[in-house]
């Protein structure tokens, strides 16, 4: 498979263009929508309580809770179509996963603000997965220190995004808003916790 590295000080980002068929893609993306058991969790924002601009859902290997910007969330076990997926970005990552976190961007005006996945579950440095389906949506980066240090790239329908060794420690991400998209996004985000 093509992998391009992204080279940015203090991190560690491939990208996978071509990780599933397109088509492929698109029906996964159709199941997902259909038979995910999605939520909308409530987040407090400057003390004032919000719906999160996206719905998740979160699959496990194991029943252990996985907490992350103050939410608690229950796994489900791995759906078969799922562990299908898993499976192939162990091939390509060379690492094992444990637990899926899926976002349903449900158009433009769902996101996901600045934020690094550097809970203490998913240990040092973390590795994660990043299989996007459907909509493609822009990804942002911005150094925690250095101000200057920024970095845009599209997810493209069936990409697998890897970020791995430094990069939680020096890096936060967000999925902005735009007007220009109306159709969904799945983000499916494959973690090891510990
Ligand atoms: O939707 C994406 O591509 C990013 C998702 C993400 O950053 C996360 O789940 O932590
Ligand atoms: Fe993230």
């Amino acid at each position: 498979m093509q992998e391009e590295k992204i080279i940015l000080p203090d991190s560690d980002l491939i990208y996978y263009r071509d990780f599933l068929v397109e088509k492929e893609a698109q029906q996964f993306l159709k199941i997902f929508i259909e038979e995910f058991p999605w939520r909308q969790d409530k987040i407090k924002l400057f003390g004032k309580e919000h719906l999160q601009p996206r719905l998740t859902a979160l699959f496990a290997d194991n029943a252990k809770p996985y907490t992350y910007s103050g939410i608690t969330m229950q796994p489900d076990e791995f759906p078969e179509p799922l562990l299908k997926i898993k499976h192939r970005a162990e091939e390509v990552c060379g690492t094992k996963f444990t637990t899926c976190l899926a976002n349903l961007y449900r158009d433009g005006q769902d996101s996901m603000g600045w934020h690094a996945d550097d809970e203490k579950e998913l240990g040092k440095n973390p590795v994660i997965a990043s299989v996007s389906l459907g909509a493609e949506r822009m990804f942002h980066l911005k150094h925690k220190q250095e101000k200057s240090l920024k970095h845009k790239l599209r997810l493209e329908n069936g990409s697998l995004f890897l970020m791995q060794g430094l990069t939680q420690h020096f890096w936060k991400h967000q999925i902005p808003k735009t007007k220009k998209v109306t159709a969904p996004r799945i983000n499916l985000t494959f973690r090891k916790i510990k």
